[in-house]
């Protein structure tokens, strides 16, 4: 197996005079889960694109299960998955008739396609839908079939934009699940998404990316600390957060943090004091100082 899933160094894009990309360096291991984060337009989705082959960079080297993403395109495709853009889901058609169909047209036979259609049911929990159309079908049912069905060719890289975005709370926890799977099973997982939990709970390395380049690159653990160790939040009669503040957690900051709030807010606000959340490291990474400033 190689090492690095991933290698990107010096990566550059532009889309007309704006420069989306502006030197970016990765390295992704094999065998983990990668999480993406950034805010809206930082450029995370050109990043898969190019990394997929979609989209061809202006500069730099890109090299995904060991192949240049421009010179060995088709070898970079054959060692891929990709949901959402490839899986063209049929409507009209059920599961098992959409599984079916990508299994002949990968090339396996009527007696492989049937039995491998009937795993990737029965792993993705579809198996009481399978003979339902696609158009009956719950939001996370659907992106459980478009993930099944990326994965009717077993690929070591799996390229996931956002893959729970707009899903309820159980099915996004149903798809954790089937991510974690995948790795149990050493195949590289690169997501993005916007909700920084579930960075926190499903990856083994996040990085950020903010204003076209990596600002951060580490565990959860190793984002949060660097953030600061406590975070003292002033909260109002409703219970709601008027004010948060990231400190190194040590008494003299702690003390200071909380003399400079008490002269400028009300005197019956309430304090909690707590550990970072992925929230605040994104915050913190991608926010101007001025704008996070307690003044
Ligand atoms: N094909 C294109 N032509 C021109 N501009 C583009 C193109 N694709 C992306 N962009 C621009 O590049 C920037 C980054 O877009 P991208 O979709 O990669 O960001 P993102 O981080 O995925 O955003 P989001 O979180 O909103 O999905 C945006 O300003 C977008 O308008």
């Amino acid at each position: 197996m190689i090492r690095s899933a991933i290698e990107i160094k010096g990566l550059k894009k532009r889309f007309g005079k704006q420069i989306v990309l502006d030197g970016i360096d990765l390295s992704v291991p094999s065998g983990v889960v990668y999480a993406l984060l950034g805010p809206n337009g930082a450029g995370k989705t050109t990043l898969i694109n190019i990394l997929s082959t979609l989209t061809v960079p202006d500069e730099g080297s890109v090299r995904v299960a060991g192949f240049d993403v421009v010179t060995e395109k088709n070898k970079v495709k054959m060692s891929i998955s990709l949901t959402g853009q490839f899986a063209a889901v049929d409507e009209v058609l059920t599961a098992e008739e959409n599984l079916m169909m990508i299994c002949r047209l990968s090339g396996l036979t009527a007696a492989e396609a049937r039995s491998r259609t009937a795993e990737l049911l029965s792993r993705f929990d579809l198996v009481s839908v399978a003979k339902k159309r696609v158009k009956t079908y719950s939001g996370g049912m659907r992106r459980r079939l478009d993930l099944a069905i990326s994965l009717v060719v077993s690929r070591p890289i799996i390229f996931l934009d956002e893959p729970t975005t707009g899903l309820d709370t159980t099915s996004r926890r149903a798809l954790w699940d089937v991510i974690l799977r995948l790795k149990e099973q050493g195949i590289t997982v690169f997501l993005t998404t916007q909700y920084l939990e579930e960075a926190d709970q499903l990856a083994d390395l996040i990085s950020v990316i903010d204003g076209g380049k990596v600002v951060a690159t580490g565990t959860a653990a190793e984002l949060k600390s660097r953030v600061g160790d406590e975070v003292i939040e002033l909260l109002n009669g409703n219970d709601e957060i008027i004010r948060s503040v990231t400190t190194s957690g040590s008494l003299h900051d702690v003390s200071r943090t909380l003399n400079e709030l008490a002269a400028k807010v009300p005197p019956d606000l309430r304090v909690n004091i707590r550990k970072p959340s992925m929230d605040d490291v994104f915050l913190a990474l991608t926010t101007k100082e001025t704008e996070r400033s307690i003044s």
